[in-house]
Order: C-alpha cells, then sequence, then structure tokens
C-alpha cells in the first residue's frame, strides 16, 4: 500500500462488503506509521465545511484575546486555549463532549454570554457527531484487525471522553523553515485531523523523511497518540507530526479525538498481551504522566512514555 493511500470509509459499516478491506487497510498503515489517512465525504460534506472553517473558526479567532482565554483550563496543558507561544504563530480553543449539545452550550455561553451562539454550537455538534461516529469506525476496524474480541472493542470505546480542539495559525513565524508547530507525538488515544484548503500537516514515515498530507476536502488524518500505544500493547507507535506551511498562507484545522476518561488507567487491552507479546506498559493515570511529560523533566526524554511506564525498561518512572 502505498503510504499516503487513502481509505475510503463512505458507506462502510460492519457487515457491508467494503468493511475487510478497510479493515486491512486501516490496520496496515496504523501498525506501520501510527496513521491513516481516510476519505469520507459522508461526514464531512460541503455544507458543514463552509459553516465550520467558513463561519465558525474566523469568529472564534476574531474575538479579543481575553475572552478566549476564559477558556484556559486549570486541569493542566493543552486542555483549553492556547496560545501566544514563543515562536508561534498559533491559537487553539478545546471543546469538551462536544457531540453534547449542552457541553458546546456551556463553551458557547463562556464566549458569548449574550444569548451564547446557536449557529457555532449547531456547527460543532454536527463536526462532532460526525467525527465522533467516524473515529470509532476506524479504531473498531483497527483493533479487530489487531485481533481484539468485539465485546472487548464495545468496552474500550465506552471508557473514551471526547474534544474538539479548534487551531489557527499565522503565517508561520520561521520564513525559512515554514515550521508551524514542531515534531511531536500526541498523548491522548488517537486524533482525527481535518485540514482545509491549505497544507501544513506532515506525518514521519521513517528515516527522518516526512510526508506532507494533502489539504483534501472530506478526508481526516488520523494519527495515533500514546494512549493508542499503550492500549495496543506497543502494536500501533504514536505518529510523530509537525505541521509546516511553505505557502505561508494562514490556517485552520480542525481536530477531534477521545482519551482515556478521566480516573480510568491506560492499560493494554488483554486479547493483545500474550506469550508472544508481552506487556510493552505498565498501567499509567493520564493526569499524573501528562503532568510529568510536560515538566522540566519529563521534556528530556525523546520517548517519554517508554521513560515513565515501559516495562523493563531503565529509567522507568512509574
Ligand atoms: O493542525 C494540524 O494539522 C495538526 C495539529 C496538531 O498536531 C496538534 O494540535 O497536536
Ligand atoms: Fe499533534
Amino acid at each position: 500500500m502505498e503510504i499516503l493511500a487513502t481509505v475510503d470509509l463512505d458507506g462502510v459499516e460492519p457487515g457491508t462488503p467494503g468493511w475487510e478491506a478497510a479493515r486491512a487497510a486501516v490496520t496496515a498503515s496504523m501498525a506501520a506509521h501510527g496513521f491513516v489517512v481516510v476519505a469520507a465525504h459522508g461526514a464531512l460534506g460541503p455544507d458543514l465545511l463552509a459553516a465550520l472553517f467558513g463561519r465558525a473558526m474566523p469568529e472564534l479567532f476574531a474575538l479579543p484575546l481575553d475572552v478566549k482565554r476564559r477558556t484556559v483550563s486549570a486541569k493542566g496543558p493543552f486542555r483549553g486555549y492556547v496560545g501566544q507561544r514563543p515562536g508561534m504563530a498559533f491559537e487553539s480553543l478545546a471543546v469538551r463532549e462536544p457531540a453534547n449539545p449542552d457541553s458546546a452550550r456551556e463553551f458557547a455561553a463562556v464566549l458569548w454570554p449574550d444569548g451564547g451562539n446557536p449557529e457555532f454550537c449547531e456547527t460543532i455538534v454536527s463536526f462532532a457527531k460526525n467525527m465522533k461516529k467516524l473515529e470509532e469506525t476506524v479504531e473498531t476496524l483497527l483493533l479487530e484487525g489487531l485481533g481484539v474480541r468485539g465485546e472487548t472493542v464495545g468496552a474500550h470505546l465506552g471508557m473514551l471522553e471526547h474534544g474538539v480542539r479548534l487551531s489557527h495559525y499565522g503565517a508561520p513565524l520561521d520564513r525559512e523553515t515554514s515550521m508551524s508547530m514542531q515534531a511531536h507525538c500526541d498523548d491522548g488515544m488517537v486524533n482525527g485531523i481535518v485540514q482545509h484548503e491549505v497544507e501544513g500537516l506532515e506525518v514521519h514515515v521513517g528515516d527522518g523523511r516526512w510526508a506532507p498530507v494533502p489539504a483534501e476536502p472530506g478526508s481526516v488524518t488520523f494519527v495515533a497518540g500514546e494512549q493508542l500505544r499503550v492500549v495496543t500493547n506497543g502494536r500501533v507507535p504514536a505518529c510523530l507530526h509537525r505541521v509546516r506551511t511553505p505557502s505561508h498562507r494562514e490556517r485552520f484545522s480542525a481536530l477531534f479525538g477521545p482519551e482515556q476518561k478521566e480516573g480510568v488507567e491506560v492499560r493494554a487491552l488483554g486479547d493483545l498481551v500474550d506469550a508472544e507479546h508481552p506487556l510493552q506498559f505498565n498501567p499509567l493515570r493520564h493526569e499524573e504522566y501528562s503532568k510529568w511529560r510536560y515538566s522540566d523533566q519529563g521534556i528530556k526524554f525523546e520517548d517519554p512514555l517508554k521513560a515513565y511506564c515501559g516495562v523493563g525498561k531503565d529509567g522507568a518512572v512509574a
């Protein structure tokens, strides 16, 4: 399979003829690189994309900084408003449980205290509902493809919470490298990244080589985070990715991602641990790991997850 081959998930449901081929393609791409690009025109039609990228997001980012900052999270780094970071022309806001109309309304009431913003909420909820279904399809295809039983997949999906992160990038500050976000792995389960018109997302495909993912309408790039690496007992690597925009245009992206419910340990699925595949990571608590990972101590490690909870690795902290 070509590295960036797109897996068409339109109309793919359990029991449909396309299911097995999609399962093989999603699993192969995720296991090899920790990412998969999918096409989902049904979930991301032109009207929804226009409402999200053409109206909701420009309106959101046009708000004054002190208003956007009302959503800064006390729960740790990268949970609420993020911006004004050194060297980055980047701002981003996160909506928790965005498929739930009540939580979308709560978010909007913070930013638009005078009546909320019903149109904004409707757009966020539609986007999140479609992305949640798509994300569950991708995880089900992947976990089934790795040999996990259906009931285990269902239990896993039931232990997730969700967020949407909306991001705005100005022209890259470093005109030479065109880099807008340095290479990193996400710490959650898996993020579905939707780009719009302007290029930027690049995924690492091995040996220092990077592949730019085209900003195709209706396509989503799912990048595995560290939690998925733990859950799959290392079968799926966390995807190293970055944002680089050689055209120097301003750019929006929308990300949907689940993570383990707060307070529930992240651990390998039992179906993926056996004599041939010994346990790779000890169970971890995300809140504690995340605090450590972004601390002065944690940021020193190239592979912080392995350092923190790798089994039988020197320097394991947990
Ligand atoms: O904007 C993008 O395409 C990716 C953003 C990203 O990697 C992140 O927010 O973690
Ligand atoms: Fe990321």
